[in-house]
């Protein structure tokens, strides 16, 4: 099966689904992202035995916004351990868009999952490191080990571009910091948080990752453990319940693949025993979700029957 997909395979995926580049808009509340070009679309696979393919604008870099999520729940995990995290960040998918500050007036005033912006920003707090740029450091040296690749950095331009009109993460923060979930300084944590946002890869880098996780942790070409294998499975059941925002169930019952999505319009997916896939497309539609890769994805997996469930 895996033979299958090979890169002309990706390429007519990618032309089929070309059409719909325009379908949906590219994120402009974060002013610098409003300036992705549509028509860059892109799509890796990152098998398990170490073979990859990949098709389309693959040199293109993007930065992770909220698949960032996955990754900095690993490092907080790792780092804490699970009791302290989930005291203050829940395991409950919430169907509520990701900036959404309402259920956090609710009792337990805690943010229901990490995959949310609450929550996101409350992990963020929890990773090790004195100042920001400590955290974020830590943060890119832990993905430079899930990558085997030391060259990847965060894009100031976008991160200075964020922290500028977060105002919304500002205020989920500030209420946080009120019910003791975070402690600290609000400006730092968003600081260190708009930088793990604007961390940049290209799809190849991306799908590496997603090969790790579903290799439960260790590195697909050394064997080198780097996440735990619990929490690699705590990371993609998270992606599965909460990674496509208030469209995890659909995507849940369409693809069916541990996935999480971020509004760069990129989307990191990750299957057992597969490999890791990462598409790449900034048009979003109405749920922040990269149009082109719900569609290329939906594709793969009722071609392939690659759904978990
Ligand atoms: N959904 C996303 O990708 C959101 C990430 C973005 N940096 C934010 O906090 O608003």
């Amino acid at each position: 099966m895996i033979k299958e997909i090979t890169a002309n395979v990706l390429e007519d995926w990618l032309d089929n689904v070309r059409p719909f580049a325009y379908d949906g808009q590219v994120a402009n509340y974060i002013p610098a992202l409003s300036r992705s070009n549509p028509e860059d679309l892109a799509v890796a696979i990152h098998y398990i035995d170490g073979h990859a393919v990949e098709a389309g604008e693959t040199e293109v870099r993007f930065t992770l916004q909220s698949i960032s999520k996955v990754i900095s729940l690993a490092l907080a995990l790792m780092d804490n351990g699970e009791n302290y995290v989930f005291d203050r960040v829940g395991m409950e998918p919430t169907g509520d868009p990701f900036h959404s500050i309402y259920r956090l007036e609710q009792i337990p005033s805690k943010p229901l999952n990490p995959m949310i912006n609450a929550g996101a920003l409350a992990v963020t707090n929890m990773i090790h490191g004195d100042t920001p740029d400590e955290k974020v450091g830590r943060l890119l040296s832990f993905i430079h080990e899930l990558t085997d690749d030391s060259t990847i950095g965060y894009n100031e331009e976008v991160a200075t571009s964020e922290f500028e009109s977060a105002f919304l993460n500002r205020s989920l923060l500030y209420y946080m910091k009120q019910h003791q979930i975070v402690t600290g300084s609000v400006e730092e944590t968003l600081d260190a948080y708009t930088k793990q946002c604007a961390i940049e890869v290209n799809v190849c880098q991306l799908a590496r990752i997603g090969a790790l996780l579903a290799n439960g942790g260790k590195d697909i070409q050394s064997g080198r453990r780097i996440i735990p294998r619990h929490l690699a499975r705590i990371c993609k059941t998270f992606m599965v319940t909460c990674g496509m925002y208030d469209a995890s169930g659909s995507f849940a019952i369409k693809v069916g693949i541990p996935a999480k999505s971020g509004v760069s319009g990129s989307v990191l997916a990750s299957l057992n025993d597969f490999g890791g896939i990462a598409v790449y497309g900034p048009s979003l539609d109405e749920k922040g979700n990269s149009v082109v890769g719900l569609k290329l994805l939906e594709t793969l997996s009722n071609r392939y029957d690659l759904s978990i469930f």
